[in-house]
């Protein structure tokens, strides 16, 4: 299949808000996209409406080719979704009961969560704080319980909102060797993200929202070129900013 994500005339009011405004784009196996936008843009309703979490006002949202409005339950077992603020651990478990625990409501036998969570351990050099209690874990350690967690049932498509947010520097470098790692074994991610030495390092497309319209999506390459800079901290800032002429970037 060519798009593992096909997003068309997507839209979400809350109220008098609008969220989003007919966003379209579509997303390839095995990319890691960057999803950009100053805080309100629509990001995380955006995940949210991807993973069905939320239903759209109007638009269409295929994963895998199935809607995700008509197939819920192929989309939960596909999708894998974490909110970087609210990582939703039981403090009192141990980390691998934690993800034990996720495994079982994602019907994953015993069998298969054990040797899953063995070899992701090792990746995320877990491996020693596995059987400590939730509540003495680092934040880095935190954030990569809730990953593993994430992966747990074996998504093909993984949705990062802010997945850094409260990491330090060597948590946030620790995080992008674990992405590089989850891309490396074939998975499809989107993350948002308002750290742009993230998206440089990570990421093969970009998306960026702006009042809930998509301002741009394609390589960054393409973007560095379009803005005449390579500095996306800069172009960010121009385009948040708002001093870039919305326009240019539209339908890029
Ligand atoms: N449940 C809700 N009810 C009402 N309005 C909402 C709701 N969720 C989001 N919004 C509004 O929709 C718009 C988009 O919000 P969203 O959280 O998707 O933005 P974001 O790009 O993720 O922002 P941030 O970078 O701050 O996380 C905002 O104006 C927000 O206030």
């Amino acid at each position: 299949m060519d798009h593992v994500i096909e997003i068309k005339k997507l839209s979400k009011q809350f109220g008098k808000t609008t969220a989003l405004k007919e966003v379209e784009f579509s997303v390839h196996k095995g990319e890691v996209v960057g999803l950009l936008g100053a805080n309100g843009a629509g990001k995380s309703t955006l995940l949210q409406i991807l993973v069905g979490l939320i239903p759209p006002t109007s638009g269409e949202v295929k994963i895998l080719g199935k809607d995700v409005q008509k197939d819920p339950l192929f989309v939960k077992k596909h999708v894998g979704l974490l909110f970087g603020s609210d990582t939703g651990l039981y403090h009192r478990l141990t980390a691998y009961e934690n993800i034990a625990y996720f495994a079982e409501f994602y019907g994953v036998t015993k069998e298969v969560y054990e040797k899953r969570i063995k070899e992701w351990a090792e990746v995320l050099q877990l491996t020693p704080h596995l059987h400590k209690q939730a509540s003495e874990l680092s934040k880095g350690n935190h954030q990569k319980v809730t990953i593993l967690r994430t992966l747990i049932h074996d998504p093909d498509i993984i949705l990062l909102d802010e997945p850094t947010t409260g990491l330090d520097i060597a948590a946030s470098l620790s995080f992008q060797d674990m992405l590089k790692e989850i891309k490396f074994r074939g998975k499809t991610i989107i993350f948002s993200t308002h750290i742009m030495e993230e998206v440089e390092a990570l990421c093969s497309q970009v998306v960026i929202l702006q009042k809930g319209a998509v301002s741009y999506q394609g390589t960054l390459t393409e973007l560095y070129n379009k803005m005449q800079t390579k500095n996306l901290t800069a172009i960010m800032r121009k385009v948040i900013g708002g001093t870039q002429n919305e326009s240019d970037l539209v339908n890029f």
